[in-house]
């Protein structure tokens, strides 16, 4: 029988016809953060999902990456697939090689599904902490689910929200593989970028060397907008300041992504062409947008390719 989803309430679908960026991105630049939703009657959402969101096919992310000028994908999976990863492994294998994948694995794996999704291009996994998102998953899982990736030379992409980090820094430190942040740790943006907290977040990032952040989502952390909509170039300021101190203390841990097609917003869904028009505000060389969109992901992702 074929599953029939209902979207949550008030679900925003993604922005049908983006423009096309001003910023043309570097030959072989990587969105290094987005997802593929369903389609939910050929790849279920999970029965413990959160939310329900509208379907954001395969075919649709390679189409939005061509149209961006953008060459490669990460794919990462969403908690509305909980830890069944086969929409976005479908996308790895019908992607020819040029997307990767981050997946949600419970510490039951088996041994041949971890070989399996390494073999599809899986290059990490994923801990959320986002309590809207997730239940918690008592630490001693995630431990284990530690343990089992290690061999494949794996990865943790992490979710967190700025007020939670001083209670996980420490258990984020203990975990002995790289570390990829999500959103920039969610910062409170009506705050000094140059204070306390974001201070804390920066002295995370010093503490080791393969500590990655992904700068990323400014329309979900900008407070003071305007929305990337309607050929607005000036997008997201306030966003600015906090981004481009990553961008510029760490050019060599640095990620970008879209996001697309940017589950749970409320307020409105930017076009997305306008959003990679925001990389030049926060990446403000055209040797540190390199970094960002090629050379870093490339390192992390592919770094067997030429
Ligand atoms: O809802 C958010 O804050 C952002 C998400 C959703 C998410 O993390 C998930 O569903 O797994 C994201 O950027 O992936």
């Amino acid at each position: 029988m074929t599953a029939i989803f209902e979207k949550t309430p008030g679900w925003l679908d993604w922005y049908a016809g983006p423009s096309r960026p001003q910023f043309r991105p570097p030959e072989g630049a990587v969105d290094a953060h987005c997802h593929v939703f369903g389609p939910g009657a050929e790849f279920p959402f999970a029965p413990e999902r959160k939310y329900t969101p509208c379907d954001a096919s395969k075919d649709q992310l390679f189409e939005l990456r061509d149209h961006l000028g953008f060459a490669r994908n990460v794919v990462v999976q969403a908690t509305c697939h909980g830890a069944d990863n086969s929409a976005m492994v479908d996308a790895l294998r019908a992607s020819g090689g040029l997307a990767r994948g981050v997946a949600t694995v419970r510490p039951g794996v088996s041994d041949a599904e971890l070989a399996e999704l390494h073999e599809a291009g899986v290059r990490g996994v994923r801990f959320n902490f986002v309590k809207r998102l997730v239940d918690t998953v008592p630490q001693q899982d995630l431990w284990d689910v530690v343990e089992r990736i290690t061999p494949y030379g794996w990865h943790v992409v992490i979710y967190f929200e700025a007020a939670d980090l001083a209670d996980l820094r420490d258990f984020f430190l203990s975990i002995p593989v790289p570390l990829v942040i999500d959103h920039m740790g969610r910062p409170d943006v009506t705050k000094d970028p140059h204070g306390p907290e974001f201070g804390a977040f920066l002295d995370f990032m010093r503490a080791r060397p393969d500590i990655w952040c992904k700068v990323t989502c400014p329309e979900r952390l900008s407070v003071s907008g305007p929305p990337a909509l309607d050929e607005e170039q000036r997008a997201y300021l306030d966003v600015v300041p906090f981004a481009r101190r990553v961008v510029e203390e760490f050019p060599d841990r640095v990620l970008w992504g879209t996001d697309w097609p940017h589950p749970n917003l409320t307020d409105h869904m930017p076009d997305d062409g306008l959003l990679v028009d925001f990389i030049p505000h926060i990446a403000p060389t055209p040797k540190l947008r390199h970094k960002l969109l090629v050379d870093n992901p490339m390192r992390l992702y592919w770094p067997d390719a030429d």
